[in-house]
């Protein structure tokens, strides 16, 4: 029997939180602005950036794109980044991953300034977080306890685990986690036998980039599964691209709860940016923050 998960459709959360985050920029003296820089012409890039400026606009932020070219030196960037770290005018500043190869993502994410950051990549930022004292929370993470909150889905005292240890997903999440009080397991591709590990879970949550790597044995009966994975999958024969997850859609006839891929995290992720635009707006505007 397919489909005896709950859906966690990610929408409607987003509308809700996106509701938040226009009434709150509304009572700021002006409009929260986001500066987004994106390099090259990714198509994913291009239309995720895309996507998070139209989005920027219809809760009533400003939202500003630096579309670069490719060739763009470090030099060039991080001289944009001091710049609109100068200006009082931005509120929050992110830099579009993945940067080509000529530029450190070290170097830009280093650069941009703390109170900016609201991707929460800086590292006084990531280490506020595993602290314990997040302020600008890492928006894809951020956005997974949202929808679980949503859904009246409980994390304090369940079993997390995460596949998965990327610096935008798999660790912040892990310290979201763990601050809302889960027991977190943080596996990876060198975990063996993974199925054990995941088997464990009340809370699994996937955020690898290979499609349909967890499938219905590796989860135990009723957990909620939070599927991160934005895999493009082309058929090898007819067929036009689509959009798929990590988890396999058969997961649906063991999980209690899962996330659609598109449709589930995916939105969350951008709503939680403007969210941490307008937090920021409102840390500057009350003086928290030294300039
Ligand atoms: N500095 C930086 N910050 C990021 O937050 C960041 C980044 N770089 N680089 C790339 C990843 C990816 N990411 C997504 C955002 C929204 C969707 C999203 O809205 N997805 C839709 C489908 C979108 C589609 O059709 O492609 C959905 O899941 O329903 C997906 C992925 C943010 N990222």
């Amino acid at each position: 029997m397919r489909g005896s998960a709950r859906i966690l459709a990610g929408v409607p959360v987003a509308d809700a939180v996106l509701r938040e985050a226009a009434v709150r920029a509304s009572r700021l003296p002006a409009p929260p602005h986001l500066v987004m820089v994106r390099l090259g012409e990714d198509p994913a890039s291009v239309s995720y950036v895309r996507g998070k400026d139209r989005k920027a606009r219809e809760v009533g932020l400003t939202s500003t794109v630096y579309a670069l070219p490719e060739e763009t030196s470090q030099a060039e960037l991080l001289d944009l980044i001091a710049r609109l770290n100068a200006d009082e005018g931005v509120n929050g500043i992110l830099v579009q991953l993945p940067l080509p190869p000529h530029v450190s993502e070290q170097a830009v994410l280093h650069a941009v300034d703390p109170h900016k950051d609201v991707d929460g990549f800086h590292p006084l930022n990531v280490g506020e977080l595993w602290a314990g004292r997040p302020s600008l929370r890492p928006c894809t993470p951020a956005g997974i306890l949202a929808l679980l909150a949503h859904y009246g889905l409980p994390v304090a005292g369940q079993r997390a685990v995460i596949v998965g240890r990327s610096h935008i997903v798999g660790r912040p999440l892990a310290a979201l986690l763990l601050n809302a009080d889960a027991t977190v397991t943080l596996a990876h591709s060198r975990t063996p036998n993974l199925t054990a590990v995941t088997r464990e879970a009340d809370l699994l949550c996937v955020a690898v980039g290979r499609p349909h790597l967890v499938t219905p044995e590796m989860v135990r009966s009723g957990a909620t599964v939070i599927d991160v994975g934005i895999n493009r999958v082309k058929p090898e024969l007819s067929g036009k691209a689509y959009l798929t997850g990590d988890v396999h859609p058969d997961v649906q006839d063991v999980a209690g709860a899962m996330t659609p891929v598109p449709g589930g995290v995916g939105p969350l992720t951008i709503a939680q940016l403007l969210v941490n635009t307008v937090h920021a707006a409102e840390m500057q505007a009350a003086g928290t923050v030294r300039r």
